[in-house]
């Protein structure tokens, strides 16, 4: 065999050796990552002010100098994944050696712990970074395997004994995290609702099913103040809610009945659950319009979520929606549909017609009519 050629098996071979080493430690990323969340490296870089050099963060952070250098390489690594970038600093003293300062990036930006008032409202990530990371949802993942051979319908469950809407119920502390989880990634709805204008102008009423401690009724409302919403979720989460004249909030089962209005809005909801469940959900939808009155034929149904689409996609956006796929299976019975799975859901509940818009980033908007 000449040398050429078994170099180059060998070359493919250390190719995949590296490639499994990445994969396989996917998960130090992740966990770097929550470590810089959890010392707060975000904040002390914002506040400040200007590129802040590694003996700055580390005495910022009230670290022991002997973990300078450790800080370092682990920014070193999230420097390589974007979350934190590396400029010169323009040092007065020209005798001193050029150094260089750490820097925000729009994702790091994005994971700020926001507790100013003018910031309260600006998109921000950091809830949902906490409820990933949490021991809670980390914990599933050690029984996929297990779960693969049991009969529990859900990952978490063959984890913690209950589903998570009943671990949710259970535990205050959890229902918190999760429910603040899922307003931080409603927030970042607030870039794009005012481009929506075709979607929602007729709509007089809207039921935001699934809609949790109401964030996205809110932004819809300040960009079409003329609507009433109602959100509709477990008694739970609703409990204790504020009402506001256009803003109303009820508890109850949405697989026993949807309150009626022109528009049945769900945002992170429908890839909780199994097909047969869509089906049932999709069905009290069209009872819920038809109840609204117009014969039905003014309403519609809203769906914010994802719709998986490898040839129009990236190849990193493709992987990020087959994780939630995956995440769906662990967490919930849900999944991440393909357009034509969505259609066959759609014509099954009586539907006649469905308009797709991707407009959300990672998420579709899309409109069912009956
Ligand atoms: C993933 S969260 C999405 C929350 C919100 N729509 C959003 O966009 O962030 C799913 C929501 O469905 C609610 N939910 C679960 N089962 C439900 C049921 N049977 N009836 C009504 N809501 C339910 C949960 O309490 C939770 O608030
Ligand atoms: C931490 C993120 C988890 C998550 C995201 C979207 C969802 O709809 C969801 O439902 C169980 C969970």
């Amino acid at each position: 065999m000449d040398l050429n050629q078994s170099q180059e098996e060998a070359n493919e071979v250390f190719e995949a050796q590296a490639h499994i080493y990445r994969h396989i430690l996917n998960y130090a990323t992740s966990m770097s990552l929550g470590c810089a969340l959890e010392l707060g490296i975000p904040n002390i870089i914002h506040n400040h002010g200007n590129p802040i050099t590694i003996q700055e963060l580390v005495s910022k952070l009230d670290l022991p100098i002997s973990k300078t250098l450790h800080l370092q390489r682990l920014m070193r690594l999230l420097i390589h994944s974007d979350f934190f970038s590396l400029t010169k600093l323009h040092d007065q003293e020209a005798h001193e050696d050029e150094k260089e300062g750490y820097v925000l990036t729009t994702s790091s930006r994005l994971l700020l712990n926001n507790t100013s008032e003018s910031s309260k409202n600006q998109p921000n990530l950091l809830p949902f970074a906490n409820l990933i990371l949490d021991p809670a949802f980390v914990t599933p993942w050690q029984f996929l395997g297990k779960w693969f051979h049991g009969t529990e319908s859900t990952v978490f469950e063959t984890a913690h004994g209950i589903s998570l809407w009943e671990y949710a119920n259970k535990n205050p502390g959890f229902n918190g995290l999760f429910n603040d989880a899922m307003a931080s990634d409603s927030r970042m709805m607030s870039l794009v609702v005012k481009d929506c204008q075709d979607v929602f102008e007729g709509v007089e009423s809207l039921v935001d099913v699934g809609g949790g401690t109401g964030l996205n009724a809110k932004i819809l409302l300040e960009a079409f103040p003329h609507m009433t919403c109602t959100v509709f979720d477990l008694p739970h989460v609703v409990s204790d809610m504020i009402e506001t004249k256009n803003l109303k909030y009820v508890g109850g089962d949405m697989f026993s009945s949807i309150p009626s209005a022109n528009a049945i809005f769900f945002k992170n909801v429908l890839h909780n659950w199994s097909d047969d469940n869509v089906l049932k959900i999709l069905k009290r939808c069209r009872e819920a319009i038809r109840l609204a009155g117009d014969d039905g034929n003014k309403g519609k149904v809203i769906i914010i979520d994802m719709v998986v689409d490898e040839n129009r996609d990236r190849h990193e956006i493709t992987e990020t929606k087959m994780v939630f796929d995956v995440l769906m299976m662990v967490l919930v019975t849900g999944r991440e549909r393909k357009e034509v799975e969505w259609e066959k859901l759609f014509l099954e509940a009586g539907f006649s017609r469905y308009k797709i818009t991707p407009n959300f980033g990672l998420r579709s908007l899309i409109e069912v009519f009956p």
